[in-house]
């Protein structure tokens, strides 16, 4: 098992080392920023240790994976050394080679978008390039999806993007069923028991996204009216546009 060292103790610092260690007991080492959230980390996870600077993160470790946010890469990352690292870089927006060159390096740069669930190391993990070290650490966190190209991670990426839009509709059923005089708790019960079933049934691999659609829907009945009348082509291709939108800003 590689040591791995995280530059940047947020939430997805925090999911890969609530994921990591489950399975592990390879020493993690942390940046010192946040110094409060690292301290907890250390106490709450045998081997993981708070570096004294970022460089000592980087100097502990093989692989580092920078978890900054993407504005805050020059102050975490200016004039570290990395060579003889194996760096993964999860900084949404930021190319390989823009990571590359802040560095000053030739050393082995990829990109992974890493989500929150990967602390329950159940989640897919978009790579590129792809790199069997970087790979097996993903794989132990849901699953590795290395990609051919940055193009490619790029359209992942603004998918990835999608995912509060999701929680945000999820809010506005259960605000809309308050409306109607509904009490809030019990409508909030309901809407997660609901769309925890539809998460249940996305593992059913057999069956395509559109399959499940037209499995759970009645003819005539009030799923295709909602689907018709609201997600509509007018929606639909509104939504194709954001995401069209995302993508030329990721791709900037
Ligand atoms: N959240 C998500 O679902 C996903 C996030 N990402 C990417 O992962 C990265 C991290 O995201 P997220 O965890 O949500 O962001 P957070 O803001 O939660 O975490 C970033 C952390 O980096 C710290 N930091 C800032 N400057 C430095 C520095 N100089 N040295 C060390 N640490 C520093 C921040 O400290 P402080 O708060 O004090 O500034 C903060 O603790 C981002 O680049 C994001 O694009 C990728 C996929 C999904």
């Amino acid at each position: 098992m590689e040591r791995v060292g995280i530059i940047g103790v947020g939430e997805i610092g925090r999911a890969l080392v609530a994921g990591l260690r489950q399975d592990s007991s390879s020493p993690i080492f942390l940046s010192p920023r946040n110094a409060a959230t690292a301290a907890a980390l250390a106490s709450a996870y045998p081997g993981v240790h708070v570096c004294g600077s970022n460089q000592e993160v980087v100097d502990n470790s093989d692989l580092v994976i920078i978890a900054v946010r993407g504005a805050s890469r020059h102050e975490a990352l200016a004039g570290l050394e990395v060579s003889g690292k194996l760096v993964v870089n999860v900084m949404a927006g930021v190319s390989n080679a823009d990571l590359r060159s802040l560095l000053a390096t030739d050393a082995p740069v990829v990109r992974a978008i890493p989500l929150p669930a990967v602390r329950e190391r159940q989640s897919v993990t978009v790579v590129h390039p792809s790199h069997p070290v970087v790979n097996a650490l993903f794989d132990r966190l849901g699953g590795a999806l290395p990609v051919a190209d940055e193009a490619a991670f790029d359209v992942f990426s603004a998918l990835s993007g999608t995912l509060t839009t999701h929680y945000a509709y999820l809010a506005t059923l259960a605000s809309w069923a308050s409306g109607q005089g509904i009490a809030p708790e019990d409508a909030d019960r309901y809407i997660r028991g609901l769309f925890q079933g539809v998460g249940r049934s996305l593992s059913d691999e057999s069956r395509s996204l559109s399959q499940l659609a037209a499995d759970h829907e009645t003819v005539g009945g009030s799923n295709e009216r909602i689907r018709t009348t609201w997600f509509d082509a007018t929606n639909s291709d509104a939504l194709r546009n954001a995401l069209d939108g995302l993508l030329a800003v990721l791709r900037h």
